[in-house]
């Protein structure tokens, strides 16, 4: 586990898109893991930015998200979908095939979630995943509890998530209660993970991550110590608690 600690948002944004624009190749395709939620929108503006300056292509990258809402349709404006238009891909030049993410409005959420599965086996390897952290140590919306063993599949989200991302919505009410998530299994095989976090009220979650060494289902995130190829970009708050 690598662990960069940077002055604040801005500078965790930067550094985190010019990790992944330099990771990347515009000549053959990479599959990139993507993040939703706030930490990610400022690196998601830096890569557009710096993309058309370097006049990086995204037409050999495909992307596959990490999770949607159940009950949410493409293009309601809550959704993960519509999240990921207007902070990415209506700003690059991925063509439209080459993006995927969960359908939370099909008709049967489980045969949606062995779908995406399969997508994810076909595109053989997520060369690099992106990752925020959920206060309760959520990576994806593998909730606390959740298996290490899992696949994609559909999460009743807790009360805690549902009242954290109540922001983006009119309030918790509106809050979806389930989403599908692809699994922890399946974000262990990623060939390298990248985990942002910014602001103090991730500093817990980031504790268990590096100072703890247990490592348990109760907080998700603690899987990651397990991973080859771990970095962390985070800023001074959010690692207020780290004296390992
Ligand atoms: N499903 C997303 C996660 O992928 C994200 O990492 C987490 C943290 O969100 P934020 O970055 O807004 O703090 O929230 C949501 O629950």
């Amino acid at each position: 586990m690598r662990v960069i600690k940077v002055e604040d948002y801005t500078e965790m944004s930067r550094r985190a898109a010019l990790h992944f624009i330099d990771k990347l190749s515009d000549e053959k395709v990479n599959v990139m893991g993507l993040a939703t939620g706030g930490t990610p929108q400022g690196m998601y503006k830096e890569l557009i930015k710096e993309s058309k300056k370097r006049r990086f292509s995204f037409k050999y990258i495909h992307t596959v998200n990490l999770d949607e809402y159940v009950g949410l349709r493409a293009d309601d404006p809550h959704s993960y979908h519509t999240y990921m238009r207007r902070h990415l891909f209506d700003h690059i030049d991925i063509p439209e095939r080459n993006v995927h993410l969960p359908d939370g409005t099909a008709g049967n959420p489980e045969t949606e979630c062995e779908r995406y599965e399969q997508l994810i086996r076909d595109l053989k390897k997520v060369n690099i995943q992106l990752l925020g952290i959920g206060e309760n140590g959520h990576i994806g919306f593998n909730e606390p509890g959740t298996s290490f063993n899992s696949r994609t599949h559909v999460i009743e989200l807790t009360p805690s998530t549902r009242e954290a991302n109540a922001r983006f919505f009119s309030g918790i009410e509106a809050v979806p209660t389930h989403a599908i998530t692809i699994g922890i299994e399946t974000i262990m095989e990623a060939e390298e993970i990248v985990l942002l976090a910014s602001g103090k009220n991730k500093s817990k979650a980031l504790y268990h991550l590096i100072c703890s060494n247990k490592v348990t289902e109760d907080i998700p995130a603690t899987v990651l110590k397990e991973h080859p190829n771990l970095t962390i970009i985070a800023d001074k708050e959010a690692l207020a608690l780290i004296d390992c």
